[in-house]
């Protein structure tokens, strides 16, 4: 693809553990993934509970860092040059929104005794017709106290500020949960709309498939740290003529039988039926045996190049299957 906004290569990545540096004998979370995307893209990534999502948007956002060569937005690590951020030119919405609301580079608290149009409006630097639109889309009423409002209410003004500045890229970790079904689908249109007209590229992460059904332009499946799958979303509505959800739900019903199938076989030969987990990172078997094979997967303080780098991408078999025009270029 010729200058994608976004470009993660063979992306690696373990949480550190107390000492900064991988636990010994973990292997990534997060292990030799591939995506290229376009202007104009709207992408939902999905996968299932603990697959690996936020942290690989956390990853492309700038808050863990990763070699830079790994994840390129707009040609830049947003890990390493801030300014991808604080010009809105790449916004991350998700995470602790209920304590904070993070813009232009600073933390404001969403919980303070203070209007919605004071949050709004003590934004310098924004189109004011820009300003109007996101108001009127997610139906704010400024006189909102922040310390008063509904969660809802009190994410909608979130989510306007993450939007007030007019994004190149979004990414957006599962943000509509409490929003109801009006303002969920004013929502769904304008990012469609923002992507069309402007060439924003957009990162969804979302369990909520209602209103989706034609929104994404393609569709990424992880599982387990691994890309499974990058598709348009016509190729996967060719492969499949379940609606999205169902499609979906059908993918992650095989990876857990197949993971209950593993499970099983490694009970039956005497071995540990689940993973072991130290620092948050899983390990196999018993971590003090396995600190051999230590390797640093992707992270590492003050190290900017990774062991993975030149490592080929992995599909499923049934993705191999499709051919090579199965998924993004890369
Ligand atoms: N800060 C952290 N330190 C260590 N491990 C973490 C940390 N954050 C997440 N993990 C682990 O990383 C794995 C992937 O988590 P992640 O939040 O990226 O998954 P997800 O696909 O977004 O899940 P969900 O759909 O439940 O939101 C999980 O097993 C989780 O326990």
């Amino acid at each position: 693809m010729e200058n994608p906004t976004v470009e993660i290569r063979d992306l690696s990545f373990t949480y550190p553990g107390i000492d900064g540096h991988p636990p010994p004998g973990s292997r990534p979370l997060i292990n030799g993934l591939s995506l290229s995307l376009g202007a104009g893209e709207r992408c939902l990534l999905v996968g299932s509970n603990g697959a690996g999502k936020t942290t690989i948007l956390k990853i492309m956002g700038g808050k863990h860092m990763v070699a830079p060569e790994m994840v390129r937005v707009l040609g830049r690590s947003a890990f390493h040059d801030t300014s991808l951020i604080s010009s809105g030119e790449l916004s991350y919405l998700g995470g602790e929104w209920r304590r904070d609301v993070a813009f232009a580079g600073f933390e404001v608290s969403i919980q303070m005794d203070i209007s919605a149009e004071k949050m709004i409006y003590g934004v310098s630097g924004i189109d004011p017709k820009r300003r109007e639109e996101l108001i009127k889309v997610l139906d704010i009423d400024l006189s909102w106290k922040m310390h008063k409002s509904s969660d809802g209410q009190r994410r909608r003004v979130q989510i306007c500020m993450g939007l007030l500045k007019p994004f190149k890229v979004l990414l957006l970790d599962e943000i509509t949960v409490d929003l109801d079904v009006l303002a969920r689908a004013n929502l769904l249109n304008y990012l469609k709309k923002e992507c069309k007209e402007r060439g924003a590229t957009i990162i969804y992460a979302t369990h909520i498939f209602d209103g989706l059904e034609d929104w994404p332009s393609h569709i990424v499946y992880v599982a387990h740290g691994k890309l499974q799958l990058a598709l348009p979303l016509e190729k996967v509505k060719e492969l499949s003529n379940l609606s999205l959800m169902r499609t979906v739900e059908s993918w992650l019903r095989k990876e857990r039988d197949e993971e209950r199938e593993r499970r099983r076989i490694r009970k039956e030969k005497g071995l540990l039926e689940y993973e072991k987990w130290v620092e948050g990172s899983r390990v196999i078997g018993d971590p003090a045996k396995s600190a051999a094979r230590v390797t640093n997967n992707g992270w590492a303080a003050g190290r900017l190049t990774s062991p993975w780098q030149g490592r080929r991408i992995s599909f499923l078999a049934q993705i191999e299957s499709l051919g090579n025009n199965a998924c993004f270029p890369i």
